[in-house]
């Protein structure tokens, strides 16, 4: 049974002005990955930036009973909501198993945390098994390749005990097989947890999404399964409408 993991209720972002997000409800549930579409300018971001604490918004966004509007950014981390950024944000310098454990151990003393430590903590070894790098837990993390790095930073947040995964673009400048291994990983991370996904392929979508919004122009243009929002004129026309205006852009240029 899918359960609410996140409730946004009528957001609404404004930039001088202009309305970047313009009352958007969403759900997002237990059990699914949920992929947040749309053309360029959409307000997906901005939705997401808004819901992590990172853009002031109106309306209301709760979990487990809990408003978080208003809250501060690692209030709202601590309360399970994990975000990924288009670049992937690890510690460079540091290996696999730190990272993760560094994620892991928020509350431990930055010596402890920097330490090589003999054994990893239990759930340290299990992501690292998860997100596939178990064989380079004593990599360094800059040494990765460019999928590597956002799995480890997925990684991270499941460490962390986040539990409202929201993923910005993750298989951007992926492989072919990288992709299909981080589509698979979604799955598997969603058993236990909802995940959303702001994303332009539109083949990774029809491959993976249990659910898809399209937001158009700051607003949910359409809801449901991919079938459903793929079978919708509207929906059709404002990415068929987005492609004309590219081509006609890119006539005026060449
Ligand atoms: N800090 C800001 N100040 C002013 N306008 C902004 C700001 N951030 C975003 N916008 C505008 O808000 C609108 C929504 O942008 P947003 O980045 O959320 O769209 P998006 O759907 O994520 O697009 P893309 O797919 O291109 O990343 C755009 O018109 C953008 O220019």
């Amino acid at each position: 049974m899918n359960q609410a993991a996140l409730t946004c209720t009528n957001i609404e972002v404004e930039f001088d002005g202009f309305k970047a997000v313009n009352g958007v409800d969403l759900t997002l549930d237990s059990g699914e990955v949920h992929f947040l579409i749309g053309p360029n300018g959409a307000g997906k971001t901005t939705l997401v930036d808004a819901i992590t604490g990172l853009t002031r918004y109106t309306g209301s966004v709760t979990k487990d009973g809990t408003e978080l509007r208003g809250k501060k950014v690692h209030h709202i981390a601590r309360k399970g909501i994990g975000r990924t950024f288009q670049t992937a944000t690890v510690f460079e310098h540091l290996t696999v198993a730190q990272n993760l454990d560094i994620a892991a151990g928020s509350g431990r003393s930055p010596w402890h945390l920097l330490r090589q430590r003999r054994h990893l903590p239990d759930q340290v070894v299990a992501v690292m098994e998860q997100i596939g790098l178990d064989g380079q837990a004593e990599t360094a993390a800059g040494v990765l390749a460019h999928g590597q790095k956002q799995w480890l930073e997925i990684g991270m947040l499941l460490v962390g005990d986040a539990d409202v995964l929201l993923l910005d673009e993750p298989i951007a400048g992926m492989g072919h097989e990288e992709r299909d291994r981080t589509g698979r990983l979604l799955h598997d991370i969603a058993a236990t947890r909802a995940v959303a996904v702001v994303e332009h392929d539109m083949d990774f979508m029809r491959a993976f999404a249990s659910r898809v919004t399209v937001l158009h122009a700051g607003a949910v243009l359409a809801a449901g399964t991919v079938d459903e929002v793929s079978g919708d004129p509207r929906v059709q026309a404002v990415y068929l409408g987005s492609v004309q205006e590219q081509e006609v852009a890119d006539a005026a240029t060449a």
